[in-house]
């Protein structure tokens, strides 16, 4: 018997009651997606299982189960109902992610972020709310928490409605983008800059030894990427390094990303998860913006970097684990000692080989060359080339975001401009537009200046200068201030630049 499909918001009272509505609803789900597999997932073109779809909606359609619809493709997916409970994962995702235990309706931002209220409002985007918001299918570049650590995700999400129209669940499929675990592909560093040149014979000299190593600079400046190349030149080159970005992590978060946790060690915890420190074994673990680790947990990480143990979340076991240490920030940690926010012992364990990393305008004549290999690493088929001219204005511009602005202002140029070779005329436009858009500022506390008279994307784009200006370039200063997550700001910041 089927049940009309309207019905799938009805509320039971009674015991039979609440198993005849299970029904109905399993059964209002099944033909959503069944909906949903005819009009959208052929779309997915190689991802799909072709036999399947036949099954799938054929008139004597063999799969009633919502995950058998599920694994019509071959992305790790899930069904997650209008109040963010999990109702289905199809075999990808178990894969990819784990087995979760659906009887309990575990909740998405629990099992992807082991937060216990919605993303958005726990400082996230929440690929949902906007897809709810819109009516519409909705992409969206989202961190996950997996069993592989710490991920970018792109979600993609679909709204699927009853016979009434109502919006009931989203199909959610995830494309992993980045594994920030591990990495064999070599690193390119580009430049010759004297500066450049005695971090490159530091690099050389450590790389082969044990020892904890340091890097300090500005941000941008291409920390990850030195972290990176002393990694690859040493000999635990072949098993990962793994990375932790320790700025805005709770002391929650850090333990579960740094030692894991059991199965049910906390409300979210639906699966066992190895942490980072175990991933290290054997390799290298690279601890990014170091200086921002809370006074409390830096006694755990002292404890760990000493003795090499540690104890997942929930389990009465310690575990030992052998990685080499290489730590980033852009403070000066000798004055968070000063200041009281870092620990002494600490900071003699992490500083034992410092590297300092030059700005970019300390070094400009490497400029030309690193735009290059930015330009190159947009791959062959479109190689794009500057123009000596054009070469010279960014030689001669500021660059207070360093390597990451150039690089973000060279994607900028190269999907604007209409051929391969990257003009003067162009690169002055865009450097005039920034300058525009830093100075530009007073404008909008102009009373006389409508902020109507801007769009939200230039709006939000000089507030974002702005900020960062009044912070003096300190992210996580102006992602506070701006309430929103240190993510969200550089995701902000990436988008508008
Ligand atoms: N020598 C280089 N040549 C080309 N590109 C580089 C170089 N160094 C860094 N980059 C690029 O610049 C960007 C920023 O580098 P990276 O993330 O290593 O900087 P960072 O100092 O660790 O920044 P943050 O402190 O904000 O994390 C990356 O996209 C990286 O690929």
């Amino acid at each position: 018997m089927e049940f009309p499909f309207n019905q799938c918001e009805n509320r039971a009272t009674s015991g039979d009651q609440f198993t005849i509505l299970k029904l109905v609803k399993k059964q209002c789900l099944t033909r959503a997606l069944r909906e949903w597999v005819k009009n959208d997932a052929k779309r997915l073109g190689r991802l799909v299982k072709n036999d399947k779809i036949s099954d799938t909606i054929g008139m004597k359609s063999t799969l009633t189960n919502p995950k058998d619809l599920l694994d019509v493709i071959e992305l790790p997916a899930i069904v997650v109902s209008k109040d963010y409970e999990i109702e289905a994962t199809n075999a990808a995702y178990e894969s990819a992610f784990g087995q979760l235990d659906l009887t309990n309706s575990p909740k998405c931002y629990a099992v992807s972020h082991g937060y216990d209220k919605p993303c958005d409002q726990s400082g996230e985007d929440c690929p949902m709310r906007q897809a709810r918001a819109s009516g519409k299918k909705t992409r969206v570049l989202h961190v996950h928490h997996t069993p592989r650590g710490r991920e970018y995700v792109d979600v993609e999400m679909t709204p699927i409605r009853d016979d009434s129209g109502n919006v009931t669940h989203f199909v959610e499929v995830l494309r992993s983008v980045e594994n920030k675990v591990t990495t064999h592909e070599p690193v390119k560093v580009a430049g010759s800059h004297p500066a450049f040149r005695q971090v490159l014979s530091q690099v050389s000299r450590v790389a082969d030894s044990d020892i904890a190593v340091v890097l300090l600079g500005e941000s941008g400046t291409g920390k990850e990427v030195i972290a990176q190349a002393i990694h690859q030149q040493s000999g635990r080159s072949k098993r990962p390094m793994v990375t932790l970005e320790c700025s805005g992590l709770t002391e929650t978060l850090f333990e579960s990303e740094l030692f894991g946790h059991t199965k049910g060690a906390f409300t979210g915890a639906n699966f066992e998860r190895q942490g980072l420190a175990s991933a290290a074994d054997g390799g290298t673990l690279f601890l990014d913006e170091v200086g921002d680790i809370p006074l409390n947990l830096q006694v755990k990480l002292l404890r760990l970097i000493e003795t090499g143990s540690y104890r997942p979340i929930g389990s009465s076991e310690s575990k030992h684990t052998d990685f080499r240490l290489i730590c980033a920030t852009h403070h000066d940690l000798w004055r968070r000692v000063q200041e009281g926010a870092f620990r002494l012992d600490l900071y003699y364990r992490i500083n034992v080989f410092p590297i300092h990393m030059p700005r970019l305008t300390d070094r400009r004549s490497d400029i030309p060359v690193i735009a290059d290999s930015i330009l190159e690493s947009l791959g062959p088929r479109n190689r794009y080339h500057l123009t000596q001219a054009a070469q010279s204005l960014l030689e001669e511009a500021d660059w207070p975001g360093n390597i990451r602005e150039l690089r973000n202002f060279l994607l900028r140029a190269s999907v604007l401009n209409d051929g391969n070779v990257l003009a003067q005329d162009l690169i002055n436009r865009l450097l005039k537009e920034r300058a525009i858009a830093m100075g530009g500022i007073e404008k909008l506390s102009d009373p006389n200046s409508k902020l109507t008279h801007y769009s939200l994307a230039e709006l939000e784009r000089r507030y974002f200068a702005e900020l960062l200006e009044a912070h003096q370039g300190d992210k996580k200063a102006a992602a506070k201030h701006a309430g929103i997550s240190l993510r969200t700001l550089y995701r902000k910041i990436e988008s508008l630049s």
